[in-house]
């Protein structure tokens, strides 16, 4: 037994083989400063390899009977992790069939990741310390490298674990965009007043600039750029002002503050009976450590997002922190500024819109307690917030809190871990509940609160269903049918606006009947079956049957059976023919590519400088316009046919979504929703706003069919160059589960996926549905690492919890 300090360390190498703790040992010059959370660089195999790896553990002994290695160095003088975060990852790593390592790098900032350089700087206060000075000596920063010594290590540690001094982690390409020229004074106030009194009547330019050091004189420096671009003051002022002794320039660092203004201070609102009753039910979870998941189910316009922001308030008034996820399509002003707004600059709003230097700041903000607040999308679940008094996810049936790559984590589940962990309530809600949580909630697992009101008792919209089969709508050239026109034409008469959605999802590959409504089928699974380019056919994606393509409709023998799908363009190019005069705004993925993009369309529709409002799933939720009395939907079926068995569920929900958008003010709304299936159960009940009816006849269905909720569900994916080996591996897999699922179990497939070759590579795959799975998670750890030496040869097998895409 070696009797020395020894570190488990998971390294950077992404296999199943390395997908545990090695021991190393750590140097005596190197106690203190090696702990759990920290990234070191050490030795790997036999070669010279340095790798880096995480800090799990430190012990005092090793039952490793060779000599262990060295750590080489340390790369953080602090945690990066901390201890909730170690523990999660353990967990995230076996719920998602992961790499430990892909997990732990999963909660870091971008930045941490890439190629960056550490700087130190001194903390704010401590600039003149003699211990920080003397680690600085007379640099603003002092770069950390490979060179810089042990010891030299272990004095940053201290320093920093006192908080005397920050470090800055900063991508290589972007170092110098650290510090920036700033303008100070060495004079007293009395002195500058003085000197203002002192200069010539004509010298216009100083005057301007010494009233301006006077105003500003708490806050010197300034940066130079405010000074000249802001208040108009020219370089050679500047200079002069130098050369008479006022000024002085000097190198400040800059911390990157994305938040930028912070909105006017919004007062609560008095709350509803029913907001206040959901209010006081979270209160008291978080008052007594309750570690309680709470679902709201209310309507569109209900104020779910007022019984967010008072239940955060008690969290921040028990001292505790509060983390609120939310789609990132709402993380737009209108969200933002109504979370800040409430919270000012304790808040950190974490989005893809953010370069990865403020990404960075905004965690290191979180991480060193000066954030309380966290908005942000699926990532932000990772926010290394301390002392977590409340969890909150918005629009929580939203597939996008599921991630698509490895770890293939739902951020509802790692919440769920953090709201134990910290033993406080995470509140999920919606208008319109994903399945699973509403099931969760009748069996007691979540407590349910019902909102049934629309805020000031605003009526839900008035909804009328197209049927697009009747001869008065058929003979129509374009897509608007005369209702949804005319409807349009009075909003616009009326001065009020508009909402025109048009239903489309990636991929629009099924096939449609016009004169029916007819889609084509799978017989054995009862999901559509998709077009595949490549093969000429129909097939279904869960059992892998096919058949031709159809050129008369199965059902009502018409010829006007075929593909169906229509761009955002097209629809703009009709609006702007029907109605010369009304201003069009176009949002689809074209037009949202650039940065911030998105949210410049959403607040110019929001300053009414825009009639119509016409776009893709991205305008569908969220959105709370006064003058929007009117929401079209141009063709409700496309979610119904994908090949999925949530495709009833998602257009409900994106129905109830668009829908809610109408009047929530004091105008009456109005919602004309254009289908060829105004017959199904998911567009008649979203018509009537009617969750709980949806939900029972769901509940049915996936019952007799055998899906989540009542089952378990597994999507495991196989692929390769070659197609038969990638067949070949994806039988013998089945194969494999097949002797370890019970009878109740379902296999299905294998079938090749949607896209079936990608990258030149074939997929398959294959979907198990089970009641319990002790055994098969066992056996699906066990044949990722059975499989590893096939990797090497060009499989790679995916396994995905609960998908939330079949496709
Ligand atoms: N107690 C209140 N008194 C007055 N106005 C309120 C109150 N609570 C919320 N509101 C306002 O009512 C509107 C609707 O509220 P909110 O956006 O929170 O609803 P929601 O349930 O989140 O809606 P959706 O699910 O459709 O996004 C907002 O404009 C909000 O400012
Ligand atoms: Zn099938
Ligand atoms: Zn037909």
């Amino acid at each position: 037994m070696n009797k020395l300090a020894v570190a488990s360390v998971i390294v950077d190498v992404p296999t199943m083989q390395t997908n545990r703790p090695f021991e190393y040992e750590i140097p005596s010059a190197l106690t203190d400063v090696v702990i759990p959370g920290v990234r070191v660089e050490v030795g790997f195999g036999r070669g010279k390899r340095k790798i880096q790896g995480f800090v799990m553990e430190v012990k005092k002994t090793s039952d490793f009977t060779g000599k262990l290695k060295p750590i080489i160095r340390v790369i953080d003088v602090k945690p990066v992790l901390s201890s909730e975060m170690i523990k999660l990852s353990y967990w995230l790593a076996d719920r998602t069939y992961s790499f430990q390592i892909s997990c732990l790098q999963t909660m870091l900032p971008n930045v941490m990741r890439a190629k960056y350089k550490q700087f130190i700087q001194a903390a704010p206060g401590f600039e003149q310390d003699p211990e920080v000075q003397q680690l600085l000596n007379g640099h603003l920063l002092v770069e950390l490298t490979n060179d810089t010594t042990d010891e030299k290590i272990k004095e940053i540690a201290h320093l920093k674990r006192s908080e005397k001094i920050n470090i800055e982690y900063v991508v290589e390409n972007q170092a110098n965009s650290l510090t920036r020229q700033a303008v100070t004074t060495e004079l007293s106030k009395d002195a500058l007043l003085k000197s203002r009194e002192g200069l010539r009547k004509n010298a216009l330019a100083q005057q301007k600039l010494y009233d301006y050091l006077i105003k500003e004189y708490d806050n010197l420096p300034v940066e130079s750029s405010v000074i000249e671009k802001q208040n108009d003051i020219a370089r050679s002022t500047l200079k002069t002002a130098e050369k008479n002794g006022a000024v002085k320039f000097v190198e400040i660092t800059k911390r990157r503050k994305p938040v930028g203004i912070i909105p006017e201070q919004q007062k609560a609102p008095t709350l509803t009976d029913e907001q206040s009753e959901a209010v006081s039910k979270i209160n008291s979870a978080i008052d007594s450590n309750d570690p309680k998941t709470f679902l709201i189910e209310g309507v569109t316009g209900s104020g779910k997002t007022e019984v967010y922001l008072q239940t955060m308030q008690q969290a921040l008034n028990q001292g505790k922190t509060a983390l609120m996820l939310v789609p990132e399509i709402s993380l737009t002003p209108q969200m933002v500024n109504r979370v800040v707004g409430r919270f000012g600059d304790q808040v950190a709003v974490l989005h893809s819109g953010l370069s990865s230097g403020e990404r960075y700041d905004e965690w290191s903000r979180i991480e060193d307690g000066s954030v309380k607040v966290v908005v942000g999308a699926r990532s932000a679940v990772f926010a290394p917030l301390k002392n977590i008094g409340i969890i909150i996810i918005d629009e929580e049936h939203e597939a996008s809190y599921k991630q698509d790559d490895n770890p293939r984590y739902h951020a509802r589940d790692v919440a769920s871990w953090r709201s134990k962990f910290h033993k406080e309530p995470l509140v999920l809600g919606s208008a319109t509940p994903s399945l699973e949580s509403r099931a969760r909630a009748e069996k007691g697992v979540y407590q349910m609160i019902s909102m049934k009101k629309r805020i000031n008792d605003h009526p839900l919209p008035h909804v009328q269903i197209v049927d697009m089969r009747d001869a008065e709508n058929s003979a129509v050239k374009g897509d608007f049918s005369p209702l949804l026109k005319d409807n349009i034409w009075r909003a616009m008469k009326r001065n009020e606006q508009a909402i025109v959605l048009l239903n489309r999802r990636g991929y629009s590959s099924f096939l449609m009947c016009r004169e029916c409504g007819f889609v084509l089928k799978c017989p054995n699974c009862d999901v559509s079956l998709t077009y595949h380019k490549n093969l000429g056919k129909m097939k279904c994606h869960y059992c892998g049957h096919e058949e031709p393509v159809p050129h008369i409709c199965p059902n009502c023998k018409s010829k006007k059976i075929g593909f169906y799908g229509t761009g955002t363009e097209n629809i703009e190019n009709q609006l702007n023919e029907m109605f010369p005069e009304a201003r069009v705004l176009r949002m689809d993925v074209d037009t949202t590519r650039r940065k911030g993009s998105h949210a410049a369309i959403i607040k110019q529709f929001g300053e009414h400088q825009a009639d119509i409002l016409l776009g893709t799933q991205m305008i569908a939720k969220g959105l709370d316009f006064p003058d929007v009395t009117l929401v079209g939907v141009i063709n409700a079926d496309t979610t119904l046919s994908i090949s999925d068995y949530r495709a009833s569920e998602r257009t409900f929900q994106l129905l109830t979504q668009v829908s809610g958008r109408a009047g929530r003010a004091d105008k009456e709304g109005h919602v004309i929703i254009q289908t060829y299936n105004p017959d199904h159960y998911a567009i008649k009940d979203a018509a009537k706003q009617d969750y709980e009816t949806f939900f029972k006849q769901e509940m049915y269905l996936r019952h007799q069919s055998g899906y989540t909720p009542y089952y378990f569900t597994t999507l495991v994916s196989v692929s390769h160059q070659d197609e038969g080996q990638a067949l070949k591996q994806s039988f013998w897999l089945k194969k494999q589960l097949q002797a370890v699922l019970s009878d109740q179990a379902v296999l299905l497939g294998p079938s090749p996926t949607m896209i079936s070759r990608k990258q030149n590579k074939y997929f398959y795959q294959i979907i198990v549905k089970y009641k319990r799975g002790p055994e098969l998670h066992q056996r699906l750890l066990e044949i990722l690492s059975e499989t590893q030496s096939e990797t090497k040869r060009g499989f790679t097998i995916a396994i995905d919890n609960e998908p939330q895409h079949i496709d």
